[in-house]
């Protein structure tokens, strides 16, 4: 998988050298680059906002610069790949479309600042290939960065050979089909200020212990997120 990260801020993306994201890049299994929205401008300010037609606050973010980015990269690019746009307006970000984006190419993350990026940008981007725009919660933050961050985490985790035990991917909370939020783990100390590991662990017993475990999954679901179970119903 290959990710363009378009952005005013290009510093924010830093951390994904970091851990197992950045091994996953040094190992050759993924790849990204980051580019800086304002090295398509051209004026003295490398301006990327402007006011919005209609009145009202804030900023948008001008066409232009977005349209000779996304020209470049899909110049450049050997297939072509699906523009991901984070939006508070968008379609909930999920586990099963990061393994969608986990098995592609080559996708590019165009990162909006202000009040977001001039809408016509999508529709002409829609011209020339798929375009997702996506949220990762509800709740409003400044900018697309953040959520390319949580995105490109849990889209990097999925691809083949990352993770050193596949296994760890199918028990997981949201993981795809299960429905229900994973349980909860103990290590050492067997005991900790009070606090004793569930017995049914220390027993050895594996068909008691997965019982267990999915009891506690059920409760925990049924405790937080009824809605799964709904989904799982369905
Ligand atoms: N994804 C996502 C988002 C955002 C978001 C994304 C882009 C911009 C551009 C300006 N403001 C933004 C907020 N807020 N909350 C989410 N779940």
């Amino acid at each position: 998988m290959y990710a363009d990260i378009v952005t005013i801020f290009p510093d924010y993306f830093a951390p994904l050298d970091l851990s197992l994201v950045g091994k996953a890049r040094r190992a050759g299994l993924v790849n990204w680059q980051v580019h800086d929205l304002r090295s398509w401008t051209h004026d003295r300010h490398h301006t990327v906002d402007d006011t919005p037609y209609g009145g009202g606050a804030g900023m948008v973010m001008k066409p232009e610069p977005w349209g000779e980015a996304l020209d470049d990269l899909l110049d450049r690019a050997w297939s072509t790949p699906t523009l991901i746009i984070p939006t508070p307006a968008g379609e909930p970000f999920s586990q099963a479309l990061a393994y969608e984006w986990a098995a592609a190419s080559h996708v590019v993350f165009a990162c909006g600042r202000y009040e977001g990026i001039d809408a016509r940008v999508a529709q002409y981007a829609a011209t020339r290939m798929p375009v997702r725009e996506v949220s990762i919660g509800d709740y409003v933050l400044n900018g697309g960065e953040v959520a390319v961050l949580a995105m490109m985490e849990a889209i990097v985790r999925l691809v083949p050979g990352v993770v050193g035990n596949p296994e760890s991917l199918v028990e997981e909370s949201h993981a795809v089909g299960s429905g229900l939020l994973e349980y909860p783990a103990y290590t050492k100390p067997v005991s900790w200020r009070g606090w004793d590991v569930p017995e049914v662990l220390l027993s050895g017993h594996h068909g008691r212990v997965e019982a267990w475990r999915q009891e506690r999954s059920r409760e925990r679901t049924a405790a937080v997120r009824p809605d799964l179970l709904d989904a799982d119903n369905a």
